[in-house]
């Protein structure tokens, strides 16, 4: 009969209308060592419990809040492990019983009772043990018979290694016993045998629980596997297995095993052992012979068992049984033919932070592990429940530490979770036991779907007959000489029917005896063929085995070699992981630093911008203020402005008015007169000047001083003369009119200057002389000179106040006037001043008031000009030429 595999009952993956439950989480607080001691945590009722700050813990972290935590069940200091048991446990072997998986792990603490939970002692026992009391006890008398046993079984159980089970006959488990003997070399795991120490769960001593699931299947054959594995430092071991052991180097460290997934996607221990095991004691045995090795694996190590994580599984294998053959029953589904649910007993190592272990060197990268593997669980149960509640489907990280990779499928629904969270209620112990309720209160708002129970489809007749046993192939013999002895009592000499009797039966015998000697011949060599045939197919099936055995040992050796290589790159790839997590932890720091960066950036650029627009603001006030400023010296210089141009235009006036009286009453020679000054106002360069001089201009010619005015202004004469022709009181004639339009010739050729040197004047003897090409110089003027001439230049020299010579060349245009005569139109100045060397004196390039004097202001007045002071000096050695 081929082996049929079990499977252990396919998950439910988010099936429409799967139930779901939350991972059912139980606080249990541990007895204080001393009675006296201060407590932080009480249970003020079965559901809750309080935690409250001591003095100094408030100080330090500032909550002065108690804090309440709701659990399924808060056992106080004084329950016993019986209710413990009946309240967490019972429940999940009732479920394994039912075909369903579960996980119970305890969590909290060093020396918070997680072990004691658990484990317990011979006299007070843990879960564990409680747990398998209970479940021999309820299928005693419908286990499966043990694979490896005599002939007497009909059917065993045998792991595949692939996480399966294989049903197998007797003839199929006597051939592979046989195969096994003739090969010993192939390790079978072996069963505790009874008698052998038991360790602290030994047979005596120990209180076994009494109480047993009810409603158990009677129509199923059960059979029970152990394994026993831990987790330290994130490596897996199994603790079943034999340590290879060398008398000098002692035991050889154990080799880490690998997680696989099988066929329905559950997480299993590749190759690790797993014992059948038929009663508590046995399993015990087991359980001691785990905690051995741990001690041994861990000295090899150089490890702390308290400091790793165990996990004790319990894996029940069942089968309808028919009723009519002893033989597993014929189901719908041939896959469903077999069910194995599963509890794991799973005792966390303690969660403390390291920093409060003060360990060092090892101990730290133990604590560091630990925290890693119990940080990852609490980092899954966290997206767990996130996902649950925001519906995102955000990757679990089960795959960081071996241990929640282990139970990935059980918070993906496939069984029930509990948890005991253990708590050592020292008043001392309230920084820890903070993190350890806040992990707890959070991991029971996880939901796991419901598993469902296993149903089996049985039919009517059984799956195959099992091929036939020995006896079957042996003829059924039956060696009888026929009915008893005929009575063979003589009672009288004539008797002879007795004798006769006897004979004919002795006949009948004898007749019989032939048949049965020719049958019993027939019949051994009947046997003797079936014995030879036997022994032919048994030699075929030796070669086979033979051969199967060669092939399976290149498979087992490929298979080793698979299996190094799968761990090299299990360990390439935990490393690659670790790199990854490296990489991770960078690129987290690197982004939180970015967005330090981006949010100082998005502050200064905020800052800036307020700034700006601060600036913008104050610009624009500031401009406002300026334009008001400007607006308002604006308004002020053109009143100002304003009030010049009509005091010039009342000048002018008032010289029109005196120059048109002139006209009138006087010949047609015009005279110069020179007003005497009544206002002056100075201006700095670039600024109005304007000057008023009551002086009579009689005494132009002779000394002269002109002006500086600007060229846009005209002063208009009726003649050369005329200037002369003023009246010494100083009252303007009137000017005549003339055509400023008028020029007598624009070619420069054509210009012909009359130079009117006053007699007097120093001849200069300077390098720079006027340029004049065609001129007639005169030192009184006449009016027949006026005629030809068009330009006329007067040279007028004086002292300045510093002594030196200043000449200054008046120029101007000569233009006919109306009335006959001509006007001159002064339009430039040029100054020649004559400084000795070593008589200069600074002057500020800015004309002062006192620089213009009377005679010049006069001068101005005479030619009724306003001047514009834009003095322009050149100075070379010692001549100063200026232009205005
Ligand atoms: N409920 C309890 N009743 C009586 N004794 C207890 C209880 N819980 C714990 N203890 C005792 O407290 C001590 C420490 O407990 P235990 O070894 O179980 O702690 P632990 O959490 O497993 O520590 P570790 O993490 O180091 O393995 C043991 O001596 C145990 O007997």
């Amino acid at each position: 009969m081929p082996p049929q595999r079990g499977k252990t009952p396919r998950k439910n993956k988010n099936g429409t209308g799967s139930q779901t439950e939350p991972v059912e989480v139980y606080c249990r607080i541990r007895p204080l060592d001393n009675p006296d001691d201060p407590v932080c945590l009480k249970a003020i009722n079965t559901n809750t419990c309080i935690l409250t700050p001591q003095e100094n813990a408030i100080a330090r972290n500032g909550q002065v809040k108690e804090l309440q935590y709701q659990f399924q069940y808060v056992f106080d200091e004084y329950t016993s492990q019986k209710a413990v048991y009946d309240y967490v446990a019972m429940p999940l072997m009732e479920d394994l019983i039912k075909g369903k998986n579960g996980l119970l792990f305890t969590y909290g603490i060093t020396s918070s009772g997680k072990t004691y939970t658990m484990t317990g002692t011979p006299d007070d026992q843990g879960l564990m043990p409680r747990c398998l009391d209970v479940l021999f006890n309820s299928i005693s008398g419908l286990q499966a018979k043990k694979y490896g046993n005599k002939l007497a079984v009909k059917m065993v159980f045998k792991p595949d290694r692939m996480n399966g089970f294989e049903i197998q006959t007797d003839a199929d488990a006597m051939m592979e016993r046989q195969r096994r003997e003739i090969l010993p070399g192939l390790t079978t795991p072996k069963t505790p045998g009874r008698g052998r120490n038991h360790g602290e769960f030994g047979e005596h001593g120990r209180m076994s629980d009494p109480t047993r699931v009810e409603d158990i299947d009677e129509g199923n054959i059960y059979a029970v596997f152990v394994s026993y594995i831990e987790i330290y430092n994130n490596y897996v071991y199994d603790l079943l297995e034999e340590l290879p052991h060398d008398p000098i180097t002692g035991y050889k460290p154990p080799q880490s095993k690998i997680l696989r997934t099988d066929s329905n996607d559950n997480m299993y221990v590749m190759n690790c052992v797993e014992v059948e095991i038929k009663s508590p004691q046995e399993a015990f045995e087991v359980l001691y012979k785990g905690q051995k090795r741990r001690k041994v694996a861990h000295t090899a190590l150089n490890a702390e068992s308290s400091r790793s994580h165990s996990i004790f599984n319990i894996r029940l294998v069942q089968a309808p049984l028919d009723a009519n053959t002893d033989m597993i029953a014929q189901v719908q589904d041939q896959e469903k033919n077999i069910c194995i649910s599963q509890l794991s007993l799973v005792d966390l190592a303690g969660s403390e932070r390291s920093h409060r272990t003060k360990n060092t060197g090892d101990r730290i990268k133990e604590a560091g592990n630990i925290n890693q593997s119990l940080m990852v669980l609490r980092n899954c149960i966290e997206l767990l429940r996130e996902n649950q509640k925001t519906g995102l489907g955000k990757l679990v990280p089960y795959r960081d530490s071996k241990l929640t990779h282990l139970f990935k499928n059980y918070f993906d629904g496939d069984g029930k979770v509990r948890m005991v969270v253990c708590v050592n209620p020292k008043a001392i112990e309230y920084d820890e036991t903070i993190h350890v309720m806040k992990f707890a209160e959070m991991t029971q708002e996880v939901l796991v779907t419901k598993s469902q129970q296993v149903k089996f489809d049985i039919l009517e007749t059984p799956v195959k007959r099992a091929p036939p046993v020995i006896e079957d192939y042996i003829p059924m013999m039956t060696y009888s000489l026929g009915p008893s002895f005929p009575s063979l009592e003589v009672l009288h000499c004539r008797d002879e029917y007795t004798l006769d009797q006897l004979s004919d039966y002795l006949d009948e015998r004898n007749r019989l005896k032939e048949n049965l000697m020719i049958d019993f011949s027939r019949k051994q060599d009947q046997f003797r063929a079936q014995l030879v045939k036997i022994e032919k197919e048994y030699n075929e099936m030796k070669a086979k085995s033979h051969d199967s055995q060669s092939v399976l040992e290149k498979r087992e050796s490929y298979i080793q070699k698979l299996e190094s290589r799968l761990r090299s790159l299990e360990k390439r790839q935990d490393e690659t992981n670790r790199q990854y997590k490296e990489c991770e932890r960078e690129r987290r720091e690197l982004e939180s630093k970015l967005q330090d960066k981006n949010m100082k950036i998005r502050q200064e650029k905020s800052e800036k911008d307020r700034l700006r627009s601060d600036f913008r603001n104050r610009l624009e006030h500031n401009n406002q203020q300026w334009e008001k400023n400007l607006q308002k010296e604006r308004n002020k210089i053109e009143n100002e402005l304003e009030g010049q141009i009509n005091e010039k235009q009342h000048k002018l006036n008032m010289l029109k008015h005196i120059v048109n009286t002139e006209t009138d009453s006087d010949t047609p020679t015009a005279r110069f007169r020179t007003p005497a000054p009544k206002t002056r106002t100075y201006t700095t360069p670039g600024k109005i000047m304007s000057a008023r001089s009551e002086t009579d201009m009689t005494s132009v010619g002779k000394n002269p001083v002109p002006t500086p005015r600007s060229r846009t202004q005209t002063a208009t004469v009726s003649s050369a003369r005329s200037m002369h022709g003023l009246n010494k009181v100083g009252t303007p004639k009137n000017t005549p009119q003339y055509n400023p339009r008028h020029r007598r010739s624009r070619s420069s050729n054509a210009e012909i200057w009359l130079d009117h040197r006053p007699p007097g004047s120093v001849e200069l003897g300077t390098v720079l002389q006027p340029r004049l090409k065609k001129k007639k110089s005169v030192s009184k003027l006449e009016v027949k000179d006026t005629k030809e001439a068009t330009k006329y230049i007067l040279t007028h020299q004086d002292i300045d106040s510093a002594g030196e010579l200043e000449t200054k060349l008046i120029k101007g245009n000569m233009l006919p006037t109306a009335g006959g005569g001509t006007a001159v139109v002064f339009n430039d100045v040029e100054t020649l001043k004559q400084i000795s060397p070593g008589s200069r004196k600074r002057r500020s390039s800015c004309p002062q008031p006192t620089d213009y004097d009377g005679d010049w202001t006069d001068v101005e007045d005479r030619c009724g000009i306003a001047i514009e002071g834009h003095s322009r000096k050149r100075s070379r050695g010692t001549e100063k030429v200026s232009r205005v």
